[in-house]
């Protein structure tokens, strides 16, 4: 669906985006995350066409950017960072504008702009001024602008940033049901966890190179080849800590203020034998529980000393 094959930007001596390789198939929601100036909107720019690379090619759904920009163009709904919204424009005359710009005329056009404004959550505000709309609102409409044309393919620059949590978490459930609807989506963020439960897809780039890409699922077994088990016991907390550490099972036993991490071998999947091993030692357990991978922890492990 989006294949990009050694895409490169520079900038004079600045290489923006370096070869970059990506593949996406139907219906993928792909994290694209970053730190500021790591390269995502320029990558997205030459996927949407509307930036040349230096070298490399891209293509949407087989389309090559070089011979086939306006196919793609028709294939692909952009929502940059930053689009203006026009004054003494209402929400609904704005969206018939750029439904006129697509070239949707005659009595179906008003149709196609309501359902847009039900599917964004903003059927309320179809009479409002554009320029009276919050942040989190303008980015809805905008998300509903970019898919007057029905595009297969969404690129949005962080629909997230500069909004509220729960405007934020909103933002999350329409990207959600936008992949229900088997669009193909390319999102990005400065923050992982944000899109952690949306994307089943992330890549990680830095300094345009991209550090780190492939399924939610891979990566996190990527990080975590074995069990991280986080243990309290009522006192002696250290004594517990070393038995702990010279059973044959057990990889690696590290303190976190009060609570013991135990690391198992890779190998090692039932971990039965450690709370018996405390109980028969004497201890009170407090506190026993395997802990959650989440995106969090995974970015940090992927990405250690590899982004700034
Ligand atoms: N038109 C331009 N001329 C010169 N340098 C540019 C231009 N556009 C982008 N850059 C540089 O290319 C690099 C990548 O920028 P890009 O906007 O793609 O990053 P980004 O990951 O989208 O950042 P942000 O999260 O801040 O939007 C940055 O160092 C930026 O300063």
């Amino acid at each position: 669906m989006i294949k990009t094959v050694n895409l490169t930007k520079k900038y004079g001596d600045l290489i923006a985006v370096n070869h970059l390789n990506l593949e996406l198939d139907q219906g993928d929601v792909f994290g694209f995350i970053g730190p500021n100036g790591s390269g995502k909107t320029t990558t997205m720019r030459m996927i949407a066409t509307l930036l040349n690379p230096d070298y490399g090619e891209a293509y949407v759904c087989g389309k090559s950017i070089y011979t086939d920009p306006e196919e793609i163009r028709r294939l692909v709904g952009f929502m940059p960072d930053f689009f203006g919204v026009y004054d003494d424009m209402k929400v609904i005359e704005y969206l018939e504008f750029f439904a006129a710009a697509y070239r949707i005329n005659g009595p179906g056009r008003r149709k196609i702009c309501e359902e847009k404004l039900e599917l964004v959550d903003m059927t309320y505000k179809r009479d409002a001024m554009v320029n009276q709309l919050s942040r989190g609102q303008t980015q809805r409409i905008g998300l509903a602008r970019v898919l007057l044309h029905e595009p297969e393919v969404l690129l949005l620059d962080e629909p997230a940033s500069g909004l509220d949590p729960r405007v934020r978490i909103e933002i999350r459930n329409l990207l959600k049901r936008l992949g229900e609807l088997n669009k193909t989506i390319i999102v990005s963020s400065h923050i992982l966890p944000e899109l952690a439960d949306v994307c089943n897809k992330v890549g990680i780039i830095e300094k345009g190179e991209l550090l780190v890409n492939g399924s939610v699922t891979d990566l996190m077994k990527q990080v975590r080849s074995a069990i991280l088990l986080n243990i309290c016991v009522a006192k002696d907390t250290e004594k517990a800590a070393s038995l702990m550490e010279q059973h044959s099972e057990v990889d690696e036993v590290n303190m976190r203020g009060d609570v013991i991490v135990v690391r198992l071998q890779p190998e090692v999947r039932d971990y039965s034998f450690l709370p018996s091993l405390l109980i028969e030692a004497g201890y009170k357990l407090t506190l026993f529980r395997e802990e959650e991978l989440n995106l969090e922890t995974a970015f940090m492990e992927l990405t250690r000393g590899l982004v700034q």
